[in-house]
């Protein structure tokens, strides 16, 4: 089947002439000529969320002429698609159904002509049942104690979205202390060992494919530093878990099958913390705000499915992405949380985002000759303003910004939270409308030094947000806004004609890396890279020696 080449279309050629006509167009016009914008480009969910997209450099014909181009890349076919559990993921041969872990609505949802439905609630009950084990003390270590410390062993989509929630939803953490080994740098592990003994510590091994070199070796040598120091033959039932698709593997390091929490290839690993391997997550928060986690994100995937487009939340953050990044040339996205407990929130969208559509091929198998995915970054709000707002505000670059923040505070010391929020409107006011320094303030100029100044504190404006406002971060939302990202990712994908669900570009560096570990490690001389590459391990291996 041949897929439709976005820049072919006649929408896209459209928006280039639109573009033209409007990119020159100030927010400060687009507010003054129509008192309803905010009404007419902001959205309610639920009552739990507002979505204010009026800050963006958009006219009612940009809105229409990207739905045109939804329509013309056959968005509404494709969301059906994955929902339905067709192989989108056509390079790995996979469907895509992390939205099966979160389905509630009692449907079942066939895969090889079984209902999967099945498969997933069981491992639910597992989680479930295991996890109240831990919570209430009953599950006992090696030497007879309760647990009090979970580890997660994993990298990537095993790490970054239980990281994520876990520091989100903090507030409702229960006492166990969650911890979490990524890097192979043993640092990470020096650290953590420090501060846990291991007589009530569980491990989770936390890995898709158990294969990935950092997770397997930081397994390894916990292992072999917890027998070093104990010798006891129960070990390994008693604090070792896995959550996997690879039960063999997993088997094969000594992990017992009970011990092991079930994954599936339908799952992506940036996609996977609504399946087991969200069990970090359960373990610190109790089961009953993982439901309400997914929940969120369930009411999320129907509004996606079920909304036309014009009211269609992340099909619209997603289209005007699409019209910074490939009409205005924004190369990135910024995610300012204002919102402390968000803290991992931009570093956890950056994966998601960046590992699904930094692709260069588009589905047909051809070259792009458009820009995909952007360039994520951001951090917490009001921090980031003493760091690189400078740069959003009067730099060259445009910048489109995401505020997220919650009306209502889990910690209110005094006014803290009001003075947060002030931040949040003003900077999205301060981007938007700029400032003219000496006009607004009705100052005169006095001297040619006023004079030269002015042109230092001229804020040109026109710099666009959308702006996110909960009510409270509680763990629906928090399920609520992490898949409205997710479909965002996904309507932008359809767009770039790409295969946002495999990750060939991590592949390379992994097996160059196995290579080179053996000149460093044997001293073998013997190796033909580049002469940078080669000088550096020279080097290594002349101070090593
Ligand atoms: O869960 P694992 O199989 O250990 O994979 C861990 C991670 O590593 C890979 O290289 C990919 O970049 C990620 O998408 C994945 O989540």
């Amino acid at each position: 089947m041949k897929h439709p080449i976005p820049n072919q279309t006649n929408s896209w050629k459209n928006l280039n002439i639109h573009f033209k006509e409007i990119h020159n167009l100030h927010l400060f016009d687009l507010f003054k000529n129509d008192n309803n914008r905010f009404k007419n480009f902001s959205f309610n969910f639920k009552n739990k969320l507002l979505v204010d997209i009026s800050k963006n450099r958009i006219t009612n014909t940009t809105i229409k002429i990207l739905l045109n181009l939804a329509k013309e890349m056959n968005l509404s076919q494709a969301i059906e698609s994955m929902f339905c559990g067709e192989k989108i993921n056509l390079t790995e041969q996979r469907p895509v159904l992390h939205t099966a872990l979160r389905n509630f609505s009692n449907n079942p949802i066939f895969f090889n002509e079984s209902d999967i439905m099945l498969e997933i609630n069981k491992v639910l009950n597992k989680m479930k049942y295991f996890s109240e084990k831990i919570i209430n003390g009953t599950w006992k270590g090696y030497s007879g104690k309760s647990i009090q410390n979970v580890v997660n062993i994993g990298i990537g989509g095993s790490d970054l979205g239980p990281k994520m929630v876990t520091e989100a939803l903090r507030f409702y953490k229960n006492h166990l202390n969650i911890f979490f080994i990524s890097n192979i740098d043993g640092t990470e592990i020096f650290n953590i060992l420090k501060l846990i003994d291991f007589e009530t510590t569980i491990f989770l091994i936390s890995s898709k494919t158990f294969t990935t070199q950092e997770t397997i070796v930081n397994f390894k040598t916990i292992k072999d530093i917890f027998f070093k120091k104990v010798n006891n033959k129960n070990i390994l039932d008693k604090h070792f878990f896995a959550i996997t698709v690879n039960e063999n593997e997993a088997m094969r390091y000594g992990i017992t099958k009970e011990n092991i929490f079930k994954l599936w290839d339908w799952v992506g690993g940036r996609y996977s913390l609504w399946s087991a391997m969200g069990l970090s997550i359960i373990l610190s928060l109790g089961f009953d705000n993982f439901i309400q986690l997914l929940s969120g994100a369930y009411d999320m995937d129907i509004h996606f499915r079920t909304t036309s487009f014009e009211k269609n939340i992340p099909v619209l953050l997603g289209l005007i992405g699409i019209w910074y990044n490939n009409f205005f040339n924004s190369e990135t996205e910024a995610i300012l949380p204002y919102d402390q407990y968000l803290y991992n929130f931009p570093m956890y969208i950056q994966q998601s985002n960046m590992e699904s559509n930094g692709k260069n091929i588009d589905k047909n198998g051809n070259k792009v000759s458009w820009q995909t995915g952007p360039i994520i970054w951001g951090t917490v709000g009001t921090n980031g303003q003493h760091s690189f707002y400078q740069l959003i505000h009067q730099g060259t670059k445009l910048i489109p910004c995401d505020f997220i923040a919650s009306i209502f505070s889990h910690n209110p010391i005094n006014d803290h939270h009001v003075i947060l929020l002030s931040n949040f409107f003003a900077q999205t006011h301060a981007l938007a409308f700029g400032q003219n320094f000496y006009k607004n303030n009705n100052l005169k100029k006095n001297t040619l030094h006023d004079e030269y100044v002015e042109k230092f504190k001229f804020f040109e404006g026109n710099r666009p947000s959308n702006s996110f406002l909960f009510q409270k971060m509680d763990p629906y939302s928090l399920g609520v806004l992490i898949s409205l990202y997710e479909h965002k990712i996904f309507t932008q994908g359809v767009i770039f004609n790409i295969f946002s669900f495999d990750q060939w570009g991590v592949e390379l560096g992994k097996n160059i890396s196995n290579n080179i570990f053996k000149n460093l490690v044997n001293k073998k001389k013997e190796f033909n890279y580049d002469s940078s590459t080669e000088g550096l391990i020279n080097f290594y291996n002349n101070i090593k020696k």
